[in-house]
Formats: structure tokens, C-alpha cells, sequence
């Protein structure tokens, strides 16, 4: 897919928001799409997701089938879970039997079992945020576009997502998922799209950039320190967990916690590929 100097304003006279975009995303590719807030990532997602019309310019070669996961899932509809996932397994152009099946398939997959017969409004945040991940995956989508798609997810959750892109990447399709947090180290294979100042900047990360994910062990008395240091040195710290697994003599700890890394900035080249 390919967007072809796109630009895009909300109203005539409005600030350019997009201005002279150019960028593609092949099959099977992924791309996080970073910039500070306000910059344009939704917008940029949006167009290629094909909710929003450029402006200016057009998008060549859109896969038929796009998931489309916004930011935040439009609760506010006086739908049960399962019904709402039903109409829009139909909506996809799938069968009745394909849709049900889809259903039971990411209703289990996600946790929503439990939530099938709740309607939207009644959700939490991240419950309905599942909600959106599964209606987008109901059918294998030949483009998936997530709008910070970990935002409000339990922990159990997030960790699904980089499976979720890895699936859709491995059966061919391209992915676009938006990140302030810092989740990019979980995606260490992606490609990156930076926005700024309207303007997206296309470009894989250099090899010395390359991103990995550090589990750490700390006991469990240590671990404010333990992030307090991990930050100082430009780490980013993804989440800090209890470890059940850890053994019940770890230095001094009666229980010992797992600090999860990346970092933000990138590091020397002694800094063992954790950023
Ligand atoms: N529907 C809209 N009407 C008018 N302006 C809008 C609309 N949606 C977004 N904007 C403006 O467009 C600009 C880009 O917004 P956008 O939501 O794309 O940024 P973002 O990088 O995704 O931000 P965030 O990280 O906070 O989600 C902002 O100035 C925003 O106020």
C-alpha cells in the first residue's frame, strides 16, 4: 500500500495536519508510526486505514480486507459483546458460520469469554479495548492499522498484542501501529514512520538501533531503586512484575520482581542492543 503525496486538513483553511506524505508499507511489513502527541499519528493511521479522505493525494493499493483499531473503541453503542462482534463478522463479508466461529475464537483468545453477553457501555476501558482488537481480527486482515493499541490493556493483554501483529505479518499482511509509550520494544523487527511538523520521515532504524527487551530480576525490595537507576541510564522500563517463579532466597527479598526494559534513546555500542 502506498500513500502518494498525501496531504490532509480537517476544514478548508485549517492547518495541514499531513503535508506531502509518501510512504509505503509492503506485505508481511510492519511500521510504528512515532511523533509527540498531537502530531498527526491517528490522522496518518486514519488515512491509511481508509476512515478519513486525503485532502490532497491518494492511496494506491490498500488490501481489501482492514482492520482498523481505533485509539478508543466507540462504546457507546446499546450492543451486547457478542452481538456486536457477530454484525461485524457479517460486516466483514463473513458467513454465519465463520463469524460464530471467529467469535468463540477471539472472545477466548482475548479473555472476553466471560463478557459475551455484557453490552458495550457497561465495559471498562480496556475490556472494550479488546472489543476492538477482536472485531478488527475477525477476519484475517490484509492490513491491520492499531491507533496505541496498548493504552488501557492489562498486562496479560498487551503481551498479546506483538503476537497479534506477528500473526498478521506472518500470514502476509501489513501492519501500522502508533506508539508513545515506548511498546516499540516489543515490535523489535519494525520498520518506523516519524511525524513531525506534518511531515512523515520513512526509514528503517539503523543496526545500531536495533531494539531488544531485558527481563531483569531484582528482589523485590529493590525494585524502586532498580527503575530509578534503569531510567537514569535512558532505559525505558516497560512494566515491573511480580515473579513467582524466582527462587524464595534471592538475596534479601522475601519475593523478587521482574522489571521489564527497552530504553528510549538509543545507547553506545557497549550497551548491549537493551534501549
Ligand atoms: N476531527 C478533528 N477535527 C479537527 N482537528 C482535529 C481532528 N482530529 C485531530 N485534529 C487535530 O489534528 C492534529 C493531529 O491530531 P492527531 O490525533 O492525528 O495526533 P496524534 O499524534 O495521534 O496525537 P495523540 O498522540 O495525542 O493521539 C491535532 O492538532 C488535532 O487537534
Amino acid at each position: 500500500m502506498r500513500l502518494e503525496d498525501v496531504w490532509l486538513r480537517y476544514r478548508r483553511r485549517g492547518p495541514w495536519v499531513l503535508r506531502a506524505t509518501d510512504v509505503r508499507v509492503g506485505p508481511g511489513e510492519v511500521v510504528v508510526v512515532l511523533g509527540r502527541n498531537g502530531v498527526g499519528k491517528s490522522t496518518l493511521l486514519q488515512v491509511a486505514a481508509g476512515v478519513l479522505r486525503p485532502s490532497r493525494g491518494r492511496v494506491t493499493d490498500r488490501p481489501r480486507h482492514v482492520g482498523w483499531v481505533p485509539e478508543r473503541f466507540p462504546a457507546d453503542q446499546p450492543f451486547t459483546v457478542e452481538r456486536y462482534l457477530a454484525a461485524m463478522g457479517r460486516v466483514a463479508g463473513l458467513d454465519p458460520l465463520a463469524t460464530a466461529r471467529a467469535v468463540d475464537h477471539w472472545t477466548d483468545r482475548l479473555g472476553l469469554a466471560g463478557f459475551r453477553r455484557v453490552r458495550l457501555p457497561e465495559l471498562s476501558k480496556g475490556t472494550a479495548q479488546k472489543v476492538g482488537l477482536a472485531q478488527a481480527m475477525l477476519r484475517p486482515p490484509g492490513l491491520l492499522v492499531l491507533d496505541e493499541p496498548w493504552e488501557g490493556l492489562d498486562a496479560a493483554t498487551r503481551e498479546l498484542v506483538p503476537a497479534v501483529i506477528d500473526e498478521v505479518s506472518a500470514a502476509g499482511g501489513s501492519v501500522l501501529v502508533s506508539d508513545h509509550r515506548g511498546e516499540i520494544a516489543r515490535l523489535p523487527g519494525a520498520r518506523r514512520w516519524t511525524v513531525a511538523d506534518g511531515v512523515v520521515t520513512e526509514g528503517a532504524p539503523p543496526a545500531d538501533e536495533a531494539v531488544a527487551v531485558v527481563e531483569v530480576a531484582v528482589p523485590a525490595a529493590r525494585v524502586a531503586g532498580a527503575v530509578a537507576r534503569l531510567r537514569a541510564e535512558g532505559h525505558h522500563i516497560l512494566r515491573v512484575r511480580p515473579d513467582a517463579s524466582a527462587p524464595p532466597d534471592l538475596a534479601e527479598g522475601t519475593s523478587a520482581a521482574t522489571v521489564e526494559i527497552g530504553a528510549a534513546e538509543p545507547i553506545g555500542p557497549a550497551g548491549g542492543g537493551a534501549r
